[in-house]
């Protein structure tokens, strides 16, 4: 007779196959419960409404990162077309119009699903500060044009306003420190130097500063269970433009109709318009009586001359307080590292100074050649580059330098712990991603808590016990098996 095997009789199969069922179904419970998210993500839009032009930002993060460490990052930006929006002070509804392009190109990045429940916000900066200051109902009917445009779009909509300076100052060093992952890691941070056209502001950590010497510099955060008090200030008006404006404003002192100007290159000459010029309230109360309307605006090219003129839109007459950078505001001592972006990153990768290893008095040397090259010749070495940037390159450097040193009193050693940057890790450096980041609660207050155990250790985990109670039951059961055909038959 032939032998039977035990394997085969119809307890163990059934055994067997109650098995391979029972841990391919927790293996398949445990991958479905603790699955990541599919690359699920979440969107937010920031227009950043600066006083020479607007631009917009999408940033994205991971869905089930909300609210935790999850990294928050630039996926895309879009210059809008034009001025800035208090340029349209007077055609409000062209500001609004303005918007239209970027905001048809942020509809096709992000994904027509997430459109409805991605924030959208707008955020003004000095230039509309400025006609706030001059002309209030021309400023609200700017908002009204944008509001009306941004509301057309399908996203969610969270409001247009003007920024404090605080906040400008406050949100770019968040951004700059949130990007170089110091905050979770509780590392000693880097000050945020932003300048604009029309505002310039410098933000750090100074360990000898409380917040009491001066309360209107200082804001306190707690971010992933760090405190900072951090300093910060916002110069309305010094920003490059308009301390361009103010520059010539006073050279025109002198005796209007022509203007020799240092900070322009040697041969450079326009006629400008006096008008044009004294239409910002930074310069408006300088406006001489009896003008003629328009002036010989003549480059000599000379930066050390510039610097002295640079100079003199500083005050630095009084401090009430144990140390001023100028016009009487507080500053307490330096602490770097800095990263400075915006108009001084263009100005001096422009000038291909971004390099701070470089000693300040060789840059000082290579800006003076510059300053002193003819207008002619720049023109023919940059011939792609817009001729009222170019014509400005001279001037800016010279403000950039002398704010640095004369302003903020850094020194040739500081000097070197400036890092000039444009983006960090992508993401451009700016007010903007702070600005999110602080609306939609997305930096926690204390450090997270981290899972117990990543998704691949819950599967392994589950898999090993699965076997072994299978194995559990297999054993149990062994009583009840046929007797091992290896046993001698009695027949
Ligand atoms: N390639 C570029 C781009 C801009 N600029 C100059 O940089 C300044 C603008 O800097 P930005 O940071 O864009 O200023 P806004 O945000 O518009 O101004 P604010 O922050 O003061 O509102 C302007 O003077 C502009 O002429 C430049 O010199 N080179
Ligand atoms: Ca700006």
């Amino acid at each position: 007779m032939k032998e039977k095997n035990p394997w085969h009789t119809p307890v163990t199969i059934i055994i067997t196959v109650i098995g391979v069922i029972a841990i391919v179904a927790l293996v398949t419970v445990a991958v479905l419960q603790n699955r990541p998210v599919p690359q699920k993500y979440k969107y937010g839009i920031v227009l950043d409404a600066g006083s020479s032009h607007t631009a917009l930002y999408i940033y994205q993060w991971r869905a089930e990162k909300d609210n935790n460490t999850g990294r928050v990052e630039q996926t895309h930006s879009c210059k809008v077309k034009g001025k800035g929006i208090s340029s349209y002070a007077s055609e409000p509804w062209r500001a609004g119009e303005s918007l239209t392009l970027c905001m048809q190109e942020a509809e096709k990045r992000v994904p027509h699903k997430r459109h409805h429940e991605t924030p959208l916000y707008l955020g003004a900066t000095a230039g509309m500060r400025l006609l706030n200051m001059e002309n209030s109902s021309a400023s609200d009917r700017v908002f009204q044009a944008v509001e009306r445009a941004l509301q057309k779009f399908p996203f969610s909509y969270q409001g247009a306003r003007i920024l404090s300076g605080q906040e400008e100052g406050a949100f770019g060093w968040v951004t700059v420190n949130y990007l170089d992952d110091r905050l979770t890691q509780g590392l000693e941070t880097t000050g945020a130097l932003d300048l604009g056209g029309a505002s310039t502001q410098i933000s750090f950590v100074s360990d000898n500063y409380d917040g009491s010497e001066s309360p209107s510099n200082s804001v306190t955060f707690r971010l992933y269970g760090n405190d900072y008090n951090l300093y910060t200030h916002s110069f309305l008006c010094y920003g490059k433009d308009q301390v361009l404006r103010m520059a010539l404003a006073q050279q025109t002192q002198s005796g209007p109709g022509a203007i020799l100007d240092p900070c322009f290159h040697p041969g450079y000459m326009e006629t400008k318009n006096y008008s044009v010029l004294y239409d910002s309230p930074c310069v408006s109360d300088r406006k001489p009586q009896g003008a003629p309307s328009i002036f010989n605006h003549t480059g000599n090219g000379n930066f050390r001359q510039c610097q002295e003129v640079v100079k003199r839109v500083f005050n630095f007459s009084s401090c009430k307080y144990s140390r001023c950078s100028f016009n009487g505001v507080f500053q307490p001592l330096l602490q770097g590292p800095f990263g400075a972006f915006s108009a001084y990153y263009f100005v001096m990768n422009f000038l291909n100074l971004t390099d701070t290893s470089i000693p300040l008095e060789s840059v000082m040397e290579k800006l003076t050649r510059y300053c002193a090259t003819p207008w002619e010749k720049i023109k023919l070495q940059h011939p792609n580059v817009k001729l009222n940037y170019l014509a400005e390159y001279c001037f800016s450097g010279t403000y950039i330098l002398t704010l640095l040193t004369e302003g903020y009193n850094f020194t040739s050693e500081s000097y070197s712990s400036i890092k000039f940057i444009k983006k960090i890790n992508g993401s451009d450096a700016g007010w903007t991603l702070g600005y999110m980041l602080n609306l939609t609660n997305m930096i926690p207050a204390e450090a997270p808590d981290s899972p117990p155990l990543p998704h691949a250790g819950y599967v392994s985990i589950v898999t090993i016990i699965a076997f072994l109670l299978f194995v559990l039951v297999i054993l149990s059961l062994r009583p009840l098996w046929p007797r091992c055909s290896k046993q001698p038959h009695i027949i």
